[in-house]
């Protein structure tokens, strides 16, 4: 239970190389008194948990995490207010791998086996003896000072325990040679780790970098350069040509050509103008522009994906709890086999005792689980970064699964597969009218844009817009609300007015036969129609027509292609429907009442829903994912599974194409990591392999397995 007193705290914390060392810190520092919900971000290198009052204080923490061997500093709040905390990145803290405490430690054991090898060959048998024992000892030291260090605070099995009781056993059984070989190689096997690991990072590290450091200020005529990262909401700024945009704003100056390919993945450039709204990171190609900041750097679009893919982490896949699980028996299931391996040959028949504890040694070095738990984070976090950087985002492990295995994708019809920008293109008198009169014309626009002032809907913009244009100004409405799934009413000129679907107008008794007719015959011809009538009178129809996107067809196909269905959830009615869904080759549903919407992506079951996330979020809630697409970020980020950023219909099947390369990268990592640790566990206890081949093996496949995983950077989506 979470005390309301408790607060969350953030550390950036480095030297992290592989998910047992996540593992490591999460359960050293959850037996702590007073700390909850500890997670520890292996990729983002981060470090988050909540201390009760009167618990263990943040410099115990720390403390904690350093003894254990990895560097920590304090991230978000700590950092000073006017910086953007997701842009100090790892960034500044690299060093290249000689200069750190682990590549030193390579050179130094490195540079004594090298002489004791050269005394072996130069001088009489036995002189090197005492460069392998110096080796060794430096080689160890600090592995076993971290063992310690876990073992204090509750944890046997490491990997660091692991080694250190190899090495010493080896030394004891008088293979100072190999024991310094092990030791030395194991600190190769950390330096490169942590350098594969540093490359997944890089991923999320050059969105960060996207945004310039520095942004042309305007104050009082004047402009002077500033850090990008002091700009505050409001200030004006100057982009030269060429210039990346420095912050999220408004056009207030100039039209120049954009290119949001760094944030939403389009490369086209689109030409904006005064009012329009551009993206931080953003390049502005042809002219100078004045824009007006709109939001502070931390808050920016570029730091929320940023934060969202480092969150992402959070959200473990399934298949990564289950080989979590594994491996916490795994580690201590070896050490008994060793055990055994060590003691029942010698004890029970007799067999020589040096060969047995040197096998059960090796057996020990296999027990490091290293390659096994990094093989899925490391797939993940190269899918969530390949993924950004083209606009598809996800958030976390649990979508990247879930998207791969949907066997169906429901569509919101209005701004997902069509341009969601819906215009009148026809006005129809009642039945008993012979024509559109200028007073129908004039009663029909000005009740419905009345109805319909204070609604949000696509149409209602539409029909309030058409009003706007005929100069016609609606009359005063209140008790206005809308009927979802129907339509919209208010009290209008002291009656009650209405907007709805024909199928409404008809229940409501207003609509005749020959209307019905008139209704159907726009339907067909893809509009959608709403009546617009009092209680006890119809005043007309209003035909409304939305484009659809150029490339639904194209997804739709892709889809397929995928085997995966798609089918086109409306509210709309079923001739509509059909003229929109016919064309693109795709099943519908039409004439849905929002229940119905649930129900159906209920039925469908592993089914990903697409919305523009507007009015759709409970759909997008209720489906196994839940994607909102299109250029409006703003609600999208927050509301769905997963997002895509450009108003592309081909970015869904390209999603699912993502996430199935990240699964399939998955399981070879695991297939990977499993049958290395399988043969030399059996070459191992045969004694054909011995103690170097054993940890060799074991950082050998843990790099193989970063490797692999870091291919998916290269992932192309978007080819099929
Ligand atoms: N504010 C409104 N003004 C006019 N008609 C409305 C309004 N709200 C709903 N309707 C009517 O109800 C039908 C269904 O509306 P709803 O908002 O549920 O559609 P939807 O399923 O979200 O649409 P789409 O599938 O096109 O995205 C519309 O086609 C329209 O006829
Ligand atoms: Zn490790």
């Amino acid at each position: 239970m979470r005390d309301e007193r408790a607060e969350r705290v953030e550390w950036t914390v480095t030297g992290m190389d592989c998910a047992a060392c996540s593992r490591k810190i999460s359960a050293a520092l959850g037996g702590m008194p007073g700390v909850g919900e500890v997670s520890v971000g292996l990729m983002a290198e981060k470090l988050a948990l909540t201390l009760q009052p009167g618990g263990a204080s943040r410099d115990q923490i720390e403390d904690a995490v350093r003894r254990l061997g990895y560097g920590i500093e304090p991230r978000g709040q700590a950092a000073p207010p006017d910086a953007a905390p997701v842009m100090q990145g790892p960034a500044e803290r690299d060093q290249s791998w000689h200069r750190s405490g682990k590549g030193r430690l390579v050179i130094l054991t490195g540079a004594l086996l090298a002489l004791a090898w050269a005394f072996e060959l130069l001088a009489p048998a036995g002189w090197g003896y005492p460069a392998f024992l110096l080796a060794c000892a430096i080689g160890v030291a600090p592995v076993a000072k971290r063992a310690v260090e876990a073992l204090r605070m509750g944890q046997p099995f490491t990997i660091e325990s692991l080694m250190t009781i190899a090495a010493i056993g080896a030394l004891f059984i008088g293979a100072a040679e190999e024991a310094a070989l092990v030791v030395f190689l194991f600190a190769v096997g950390e330096v490169l780790e942590g350098v594969a690991a540093g490359r997944a990072r890089d991923g999320i590290r050059a969105l960060a970098d996207l945004v310039p450091k520095t942004a042309l200020l305007e104050v009082g005529g004047t402009t002077r350069e500033v850090p990008a990262d002091s700009l505050r909401i409001g200030q004006v700024v100057l982009v030269r040509p060429g210039d990346r945009i420095p912050a999220d704003g408004e056009i207030t100056e100039g039209t120049s050509g954009i290119d949001d390919s760094p944030v939403t993945g389009e490369s086209v450039p689109v030409t904006k103008g005064p009012g329009e709204g551009v993206f931080a990171g953003s390049i502005n190609t042809e002219a100078a522009l004045r824009l007006r900041v709109t939001r502070a750097p931390s808050d920016n679009t570029i730091a929320r994906i940023i934060r969202l893919v480092e969150e992402a982490e959070e959200a473990r896949a399934p298949t990564e709890r289950f080989i979590d699980r594994f491996s916490r028996w795994y580690m201590p299931a070896i050490v008994a086999v060793s055990a055994l391996v060590m003691l029942v040959p010698p004890l029970a028949f007799g067999a020589e005792w040096g060969t047995w504890i040197y096998r059960g040694l090796a057996l020990l070095l296999i027990g490091c689980p290293c390659a096994l738990v990094i093989s899925v984070p490391a797939s993940i976090a190269s899918s969530l970064s390949a993924g950004a950087r083209r606009g598809l985002l996800m958030k976390g492990g649990a979508v990247i699964e879930a998207a791969a295995n949907i066997t169906h994708v429901a569509f919101d019809k209005t701004g997902t597969l069509t341009m969601g920008r819906p215009a009148v293109t026809g006005l129809t008198p009642p039945a008993g009218q012979v024509e559109l009169t200028a007073s129908i014309r004039t009663e029909l626009l000005a009740t419905a844009a009345a109805v319909e002032a204070g609604s949000s809907h696509p149409l209602a913009r539409a029909i309030l817009d058409s009003a706007a244009e005929e100069g016609i100004a609606p009359p005063p409405a209140t008790d206005a609300r809308a009927i979802p799934g129907r339509g919209a009413t208010a009290i209008v000129a002291g009656a009650p007015a209405f907007v709805a679907s024909p199928a409404a107008a008809l229940e409501a008794g207003v609509l005749t036969d020959r209307d019905m007719q008139h209704a159907a015959a726009l339907e067909t011809g893809g509009s959608t129609v709403v009546a617009v009538y009092r209680p006890d009178r119809l005043i007309g129809l209003i035909g409304l027509q939305d484009e659809p996107r150029t490339d639904a067809a194209e997804a739709v196909a892709q889809l397929r292609a995928l085997g995966v269905g798609a089918v086109m959830l409306t509210g709309d009615n079923p001739r509509t429907a059909a003229a929109i869904a016919g064309p693109l080759a795709m099943d519908y549903r039409a004439g849905m009442l929002p229940e119905g919407k649930l129900a159906a992506i209920r039925e469908m079951g592993a089914v990903m829903m697409v919305g523009d996330g507007i009015n759709d979020a409970p759909a997008l809630k209720q489906a196994q994912v839940g994607v909102a697409m299109g250029s409006g970020t703003d609600v999208a980020l927050e509301t769905a599974d997963a997002a895509i950023l450009r108003d592309r219909v081909t970015d869904v099947p390209a999603l699912i194409r993502l996430a199935r390369a990240t699964m399939g990268n998955i399981r070879q990592n695991v297939a990977i990591a499993l049958a290395l640790k399988a043969v030399f566990l059996v070459t191992s206890v045969l004694g054909i392999t011995g103690l170097w081949i054993a940890i060799l093996a074991d950082t050998g496949a843990t790099v193989l397995v970063t490797l692999n995983a870091l291919r998916l950077l290269r992932f192309r989506p978007e080819k099929t």
